[in-house]
């Protein structure tokens, strides 16, 4: 049955009635200047940051702010359902929770609070390789899971991890390729702060017998050498396009390439045997300079067809923006940052609001602009202004 997201917006004036106001601002755009002031400065500033002069970052906003939603008029747009299905799972709404290692550098809960959350609405959270929280741990939180791999170049490691995500019933596989090394990210490099060289993102393969096994000590005996032992090993640095089939024996469901930016590459997937690609940029993260990930994505979604299911994310921030996704080729978009804020200012509600406040603002600009699906947004509702 459709939910009725715009009914957060109702909630929100009856709690003012009664004297009660949201936990922090509805306002998306607005978010990231208000965890700025109330977040501590490693955290917040290794998930606000960007590459080298943010200058990629900047073009995924500003790509959105180029195109101008066209309303329409007595559409018939009052009985709205924003259920769409994506690599055969039925989600409430056309968003999933990118994925987003070491989250408690924001908040105690981490991973735990933001898969509580996500569990609440019935949105799909994709586990990050570089968690503070193990696969299994995530689990018990409940609700609908991919995983995202950063893909160990030890194939004993990686068969390991990929096994035990599946047993916790982990669905899709999203692996990414755009970050095999870590971007030239001056933000961090200024503090000389990553959060790894604190232990944080490191659940997964420190609780993996495999990983174990490789080990002189055990991460509770020697912790900086098993860190500097995942290090070497946690994303390969020469796979190339034959070798996905390797992943394929080790993984009976869905795959999804994330980091896609160029046509020829999401043909490429296609011919791969993949199932689904997202278009990124990494949140900017990568490759500084590097186009607009709104901007690649009406010629990869023209170039893939319905071969395959292209996701979208890098710049989503609002529920306007999420319609201009899905208008421009996007099934589906991965919501990032945003979340992470609403975790550093209010744990699990945090990122609750937020989510809420990006559903019902998206249900209700739908039916503003004068549609009542997903299915039915195409580039003609979009001008460039
Ligand atoms: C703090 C942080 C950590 C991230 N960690 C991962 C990760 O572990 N794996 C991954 O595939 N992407 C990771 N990403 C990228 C996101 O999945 C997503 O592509 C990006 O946040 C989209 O940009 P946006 O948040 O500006 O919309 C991370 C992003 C941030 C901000
Ligand atoms: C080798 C790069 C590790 C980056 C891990 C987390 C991430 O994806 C990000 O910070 O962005």
């Amino acid at each position: 049955m459709a939910t009725r997201f715009g009914d957060y917006q109702s909630e929100i004036y009856l709690h003012g009635l009664a004297g009660t106001k949201p936990p922090f601002t509805t306002d998306l755009a607005a978010l990231e200047e208000e965890a700025a002031a109330r977040l501590p400065e490693d955290g917040f500033g290794y998930v606000a940051g960007g590459a080298g002069s943010g200058a990629t970052m900047r073009a995924n906003r500003e790509a959105f702010d180029r195109w101008k939603i066209v309303p329409r008029m007595l559409a018939e747009a009052t009985d709205r359902d924003l259920t769409t299905t994506v690599l055969g799972d039925e989600l409430p709404a056309p968003v999933l929770l990118a994925p987003i290692g070491a989250q408690t550098i924001v908040h105690p809960d981490g991973e735990l609070a933001t898969a509580r959350a996500a569990a609440s609405l019935g949105l799909p959270m994709i586990l990050s390789t570089v968690s503070s929280h193990s696969v299994e741990a995530i689990a018990e939180a409940g609700g609908s899971r991919w995983f995202q791999l950063y893909w160990p170049s030890d194939a004993e490691v990686c068969a390991s991890i990929l096994g035990r995500a599946r047993n916790a019933g982990y669905t899709a596989l999203v692996v990414t390729l755009d970050t095999w090394t870590m971007g030239w990210r001056p933000r961090d490099l200024d503090r000389a702060y990553v959060p790894f060289l604190n232990g944080e993102g490191l659940a997964i393969p420190f609780s993996d017998p495999v990983f174990r096994s490789r080990l002189a000590k055990s991460p509770e005996e020697d912790l900086p050498a098993a860190m500097l032992a995942w290090m070497s090993m946690f994303t390969g640095t020469d796979f190339g396009w034959h070798q996905l089939s390797l992943l394929r024996e080790l993984w009976s469901g869905p795959i999804v390439l994330k980091g896609v930016q160029h046509a020829d590459d999401a043909r490429r997937a296609v011919d791969a045997g993949m199932d689904g690609i997202v278009v990124s940029n990494h949140g900017g993260r990568q490759v500084d300079g590097a186009l607009a990930a709104l901007d690649a994505l009406p010629t990869i979604a023209g170039a893939v067809g319905d071969r395959i299911e292209v996701l979208f994310d890098s710049g989503v921030r609002t529920g306007a923006d999420v319609i201009k996704a899905l208008a421009l080729g996007a099934k589906a978009v991965l919501y990032g940052r945003p979340y992470a804020y609403g975790l550093g200012l209010a744990g699990e509600d945090g990122v609750r609001h937020v989510l809420r406040c990006l559903l019902a603002e998206l249900y209700i600009t739908l039916g503003l602009a004068g549609y009542r699906t997903p299915s039915e947004l195409s580039p003609s509702l979009l001008r460039r202004g």
